[in-house]
């Protein structure tokens, strides 16, 4: 298989602009590399602590993140591998030992087995809505940041899944086919307008309400079905079961998160609780639906039409043929008449991809030179303004911890011999993120302290900025 590989070296970085996290050079404890042991200390692999360098951060990127994001990540300085694909996993084990930060898409499993290997990650970024592709418990345990982008891709699922709804009613597809196969097949049995018709949404969160707002505009009637009671948009019901919502929908659109409970939400049961000759369209996980069900429900005619855009199982790059993920259901999903298949696009627009660069990269580099996890979708949210590391002698520590009593009063202590300007410390579940910002400091205050927090027990990553 051929696939597109480059190494993204930047030029020399501006250190002037770099979010004002160089290194100063009159700082006096910008010292060349010091036999002390950890900038960022981690996972039992001290390293050196030296002033922190934006050159010295490696990055991986999978899956083609947009260039919008690798231009913002190499501006800074970071040296950047860049992939069109994901990678099978012994290869992604092998590359992501070496890295600082991974960057990935929607294909790439980042499970506990991959972390494992991943002894110096400081931070991933799912350059994409879900997360649900990485262990993100592991993750927070070993002081692994994780960002993503929660809706910079919704509107580009809900234009497509109007498209989608057009499509199904008039069975364009099958038109289609048929011209581009030499037929003229003129028909309007069984094609309808979608004006006064049902749309019935599954998960109404950012891509759910925006298509209810669509919806609406075409004259189309909405309900929809969530776990969390939720504000109606428009004219939109909120139907509390399941079974009732389906009932009543002549189109069933999906935007519910992969999670243990959507795992075959939609089966023969729940198939056979809507409304004869009706429409499903899946764009959230290939998980949700229940594949050879659907199959059976389309071939008795239960079912008119299905739009899918994600697999239980789907290739890891572009040009593996859609074949063996499915075992074997290609074959048949291929063989129905009204169903669109798409190969997971949902949110593969220009204005998205675009969006979604900039959103991710950007968290990336706050993380990365400022420790800020603002957006962190598996850490406590804390901010400091910026480090102003272009004043001599100050610093930034940043210590991730177990969330156990007594933890502040010792790091206090620790901290308490020098000139502490700002800090701040918040928890999310066991786990919790403390921040501070040190004056006065020389580069020997500086490894005491990164070693007194390193010996503390509740010690997760100690990361020590100057
Ligand atoms: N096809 C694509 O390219 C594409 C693009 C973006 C997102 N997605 C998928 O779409 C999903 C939804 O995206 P979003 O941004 O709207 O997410 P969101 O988190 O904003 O909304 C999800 C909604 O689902 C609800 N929900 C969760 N579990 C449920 C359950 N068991 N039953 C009913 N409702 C439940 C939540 O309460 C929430 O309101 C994402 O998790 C992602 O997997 C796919
Ligand atoms: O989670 C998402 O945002 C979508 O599934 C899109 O994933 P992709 O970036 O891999 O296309």
């Amino acid at each position: 298989m051929t696939q597109a590989q480059d190494i993204l070296r930047a030029p020399e970085a501006d250190y002037s602009h770099s979010l004002g996290v160089s290194a100063s050079p009159t700082a006096t404890f910008h010292s060349p590399l010091s036999s002390f042991s950890g900038v960022f200390s981690q996972r039992g692999q001290p390293k050196q602590l030296k002033p922190f360098n934006t050159q010295d951060i490696k990055i991986l990127l999978l899956e083609n993140v947009n260039q919008s994001g690798r231009d913002i990540l190499t501006g800074q300085g970071y040296q950047v591998e860049f992939h069109t694909s994901s990678l099978p996993e012994d290869q992604l084990i092998e590359k992501i030992r070496d890295v600082h930060v991974v960057g990935i898409r929607s294909k790439t499993k980042l499970n506990e087995k991959v972390l494992r290997e991943a002894k110096n990650l400081l931070v991933i970024g799912c350059f994409c809505i879900g997360t649900n592709q990485v262990d993100l418990e592991y993750a927070a345990e070993h002081g692994i940041a994780v960002f993503n982008s929660p809706f910079a891709n919704s509107r580009s699922v809900a234009e497509l899944v109007i498209g989608e709804i057009i499509t199904l009613a008039r069975q364009l597809g099958d038109r289609s086919n048929e011209m581009h196969r030499g037929t003229w097949n003129k028909v309007s049995s069984k094609c309808w307008e979608i004006r006064g018709k049902t749309l019935g949404i599954v998960g109404y969160g950012h891509i759910g309400s925006q298509l209810s707002v669509l919806a609406e505009a075409m004259g189309m009637n909405v309900i929809y079905y969530d776990v969390v009671s939720l504000m109606a948009l428009g004219t939109a019901r909120q139907i509390p079961k399941l079974e009732d919502f389906l009932s009543e929908a002549d189109f069933v659109t999906l935007h519910v998160p992969e999670l243990p409970e959507t795992k075959n939400m939609i089966s023969a049961k729940q198939l056979g609780q809507m409304k004869n000759g009706s429409y499903l369209i899946n764009a959230s996980r290939g998980t949700v639906v229940d594949i050879p069900a659907l199959i059976n429900a389309m071939r008795i005619g239960k079912i008119a039409g299905a739009a899918l855009d994600v697999y239980p199982g789907e290739p890891r790059a572009n040009g593996d043929y859609f074949n063996n993920s499915l075992n074997g259901w290609e074959e048949d999903l291929r063989s129905l008449n009204n169903i669109i298949l798409t190969p997971h696009i949902g949110g593969s627009t220009e204005e998205a991809q675009r969006a979604i660069g900039v959103e991710v990269s950007d968290a990336l580099v706050r993380y990365i030179n400022q420790g800020i996890t603002l957006g962190s979708v598996n850490m406590p949210e804390v901010n400091l303004r910026s480090l102003t590391l272009e004043e001599p002698d100050h610093a930034r520590v940043i210590y991730i911890h177990n969330n156990i009593p007594g933890v502040l009063r010792q790091v206090n202590e620790i901290l308490g011999n020098h000139n502490v300007d700002k800090q701040i410390s918040d928890s999310r579940g066991d786990f919790a993120y403390l921040m501070a910002d040190v004056s006065d400091v020389q580069i020997s205050d500086l490894k005491e302290i990164h070693d007194s927090l390193e010996a503390l027990g509740s010690r997760i990553m100690t990361r020590v900025l100057y």
